[in-house]
């Protein structure tokens, strides 16, 4: 097979390494010459735009976006439409908004499969986990790509119609923010309470047959290992937040209680102010009910 990958950074560069892997053929493009150049050294055909690669993929049009999420997927599928007809599949492999994925979806002239992808650059080695919303014809059809991507073929599968994949990946993202954040109250009580522990070490024994052993607890390890059991000079602050955001979105919609996302994403909001209004509120607060001291900035 012939697949077309616009967007080579960290995850499109894997999705192009493990489809020439498997034996397919990539024509590839980024905005990014260098990106490009990388592509071609792999043994991907370089592409100059979105006009160029299209021409180079011939009739039935296979092709896999792997830019940001957001205007870069439009601006990509604007430039690409013209190209396109029913015969072909475009997927969006990135992490889209699902009502983003539908309304794209029944605005391209190809068949568009919205994929939720996990697993991050370890992916490189590993595979990915692709959870696929989007007609089933098109799914079969880049069932050869999939398995080269995915850990296995246990690793995608169809999750059913148009944004399927991205709600999917959505509410994994959600998950994803609630388990680090048990893991960091775990390991924050641990650091500071009664004993003198090595993280490392308790994040070692945890994974070797612990309930709650997983990748992330992996990745604690890992962090105990290279940061040391203080994690050394990491601040204590967390970027990102636009999954999360949708999913508790989402779950008020759906009036699905989640008070642990929302929680986490809570956190990760707060992490960004050092400075907190309503800290400070509640300091002064207490003087004002109780006459308990107030704590000044220059104390
Ligand atoms: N990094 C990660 O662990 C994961 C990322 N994702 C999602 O995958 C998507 C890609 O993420 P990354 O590879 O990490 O980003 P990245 O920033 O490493 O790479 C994005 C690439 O897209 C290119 N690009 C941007 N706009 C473009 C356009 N209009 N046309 C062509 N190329 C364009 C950039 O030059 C860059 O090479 C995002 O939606 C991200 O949320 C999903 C799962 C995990
Ligand atoms: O999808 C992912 C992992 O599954 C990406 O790493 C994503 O960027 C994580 O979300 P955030 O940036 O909000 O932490």
């Amino acid at each position: 097979m012939q697949l077309g990958v616009i967007g080579l950074g960290r995850m499109g560069r894997i999705v192009v390494d493990r489809v020439l892997d498997a034996g397919h053929e990539v024509v590839a493009f980024d905005l990014s010459e260098e990106a490009v150049a990388a592509a071609a050294d792999a043994g991907a055909e370089p592409a100059e735009s979105v006009a160029d690669l299209a021409d180079r993929l011939g009739d039935d049009k296979r092709i896999w976006l792997m830019v940001p999420a957001g205007d870069a997927v439009d601006a990509t599928l604007d430039d690409l439409d013209p190209h396109l007809d029913a015969d072909d599949v475009v997927v969006d492999g990135g992490n889209s908004h699902f009502e983003a994925s539908v309304r794209r979806a029944e605005a391209c002239s190809a068949a568009y499969l919205d994929c939720g992808t996990s697993g991050g650059p370890a992916g490189a080695e590993l595979g990915f986990s692709l959870m696929i919303g989007g007609p089933q014809w098109a799914y079969d059809e880049m069932t050869p790509v999939f398995d080269a991507v995915a850990t296995n073929p246990d690793g995608h599968d169809r999750m059913g119609e148009a944004g399927s994949g991205h709600y999917v990946k959505m509410v994994h993202n959600g998950v994803e923010y609630a388990l680090m954040q048990a893991y960091g109250e775990g390991f924050e009580l641990l650091a500071e309470g009664r004993y003198d522990l090595d993280l490392e070490a308790v994040a070692r024994t945890w994974n070797n047959g612990a309930v709650i052993r997983s990748w992330l607890l992996e990745l604690c390890e890992e962090a105990f290992r290279e940061e040391g059991t203080d994690l050394g000079d990491v601040d204590d602050h967390i970027a990102g937040g636009s999954t999360g955001t949708w999913t508790v979105q989402e779950a008020l919609e759906q009036e699905v209680p989640v008070p642990l996302i929302y929680q986490s994403l809570a956190e990760r909001f707060g992490s960004r102010a050092d400075d907190r209004f309503s800290r400070r509120l509640a300091n002064r607060l207490r003087y004002g009910f109780g006459r308990h001291e107030v704590a000044r900035k220059d104390e």
